[in-house]
């Protein structure tokens, strides 16, 4: 992609990078869905944004066949911030690419915005990647020799949006995750893990999508960078937006609304175990997030997640 000058609209104010976001974060118009998507991108009911029901996810090689994920069933309601977490090779990729609709379960249904995603095309599918969900990764995912512009345009390349149109987008979505004006042109590879997380940030924001998947977006940063992009994904929950975070770390999941643990392919909900023993900081938050969740109020958050049951 060629790299073109900065057009930054007239009274764009030079934001100071504290690492923070604006605690007011207005949403972009989002970008003229395909007619088949239309439902999706004007819906504005209270129904799940994502809900997955008794999924199975079962691999096949010449070692013979994985069942990884096990009759999980899960629903994220609009503008919740939930983090997924458990050991490594629990499952939390294999589900994270399901509910990104990059690949599909053995069996069980997946309703994402209420549209069933078994029932897609494949270009539905890329539609709904395209223009719904919004990715976040450990390691940025960036295009190091293109401007923090470009890259946070990427995502509308392939739509008929205008080049004038693409630059207010992305500057709108730069501004929302706090990033200085005068690192708009800047290449990506000099820029800090932080504010490199931030651009991602941005591009995964730039079609306005109804959720925001972010796998292990603080496991390469320090701890004062990953506060940052916390900061930044929390102002991103004030502004309406939902957002499911896979982390190791309990801290990070503390600071979700709900936590969701994996253990061997199987999802529990509630309160976030850390497999060694709790900190005091860690048992407190944890109380916090086991309050707000419905199998908590049950005394349920030690079982699996609804075996055989309808949520
Ligand atoms: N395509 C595949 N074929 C066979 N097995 C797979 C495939 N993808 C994942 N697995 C297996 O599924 C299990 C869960 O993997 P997954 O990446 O979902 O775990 P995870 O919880 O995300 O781990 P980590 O925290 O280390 O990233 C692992 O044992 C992995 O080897």
């Amino acid at each position: 992609m060629v790299e073109s000058p900065l057009t930054i609209p007239r009274g764009t104010p030079a934001t100071p990078d504290t690492g923070a976001a604006p605690a007011s974060l207005t949403s972009t118009a989002p970008v003229a869905p395909f007619a088949s998507m239309a439902t999706l991108a004007t819906g504005t009911s209270s129904r799940p944004v994502i809900d997955i029901r008794h999924i199975h996810r079962i691999f096949e090689s010449e070692a013979g066949l994985a069942h990884i994920l096990h009759d999980v069933s899960l629903t994220v309601n609009p503008g919740e911030f939930v983090a997924i977490t458990g050991p490594s090779g629990s499952g939390k990729s294999t589900l994270m690419n399901i509910l990104g609709c990059l690949d599909t379960p053995t069996s069980g249904t997946y309703l994402l915005e209420g549209l069933n995603v078994a029932e897609l095309t494949d270009d539905e599918l890329a539609e709904v990647r395209a223009l719904r969900i919004g990715f976040v990764f450990q390691s940025f995912n960036l295009l190091p020799r293109m401007s923090v512009l470009d890259n946070v345009m990427l995502p509308l390349v392939y739509t008929d949006v205008p080049r004038r149109e693409r630059e207010m987008r992305a500057v709108h979505a730069l501004r929302s995750v706090g990033l200085p004006v005068d690192h708009y042109d800047h290449r990506t590879n000099e820029l800090s893990g932080g504010q490199m997380q931030r651009v991602a940030i941005a591009r995964a924001l730039v079609n306005d999508p109804a959720i925001i998947l972010a796998d292990e977006p603080t496991g390469n940063l320090d701890s004062v960078t990953g506060r940052q992009v916390m900061d930044t994904f929390h102002a991103l929950k004030r502004a309406g937006k939902t957002i499911v975070l896979i982390t190791h770390d309990a801290s990070v999941a503390a600071e979700a609304d709900r936590a969701i643990q994996i253990r061997d392919g199987r999802v529990y909900e509630g309160a976030y175990v850390p497999a060694a023993a709790t900190t005091g900081v860690v048992r407190a938050a944890s109380t916090d997030i086991a309050a707000t969740t419905s199998s908590a109020a049950s005394g349920s958050q030690s079982s699996p997640m609804n075996p055989g049951g309808v949520l």
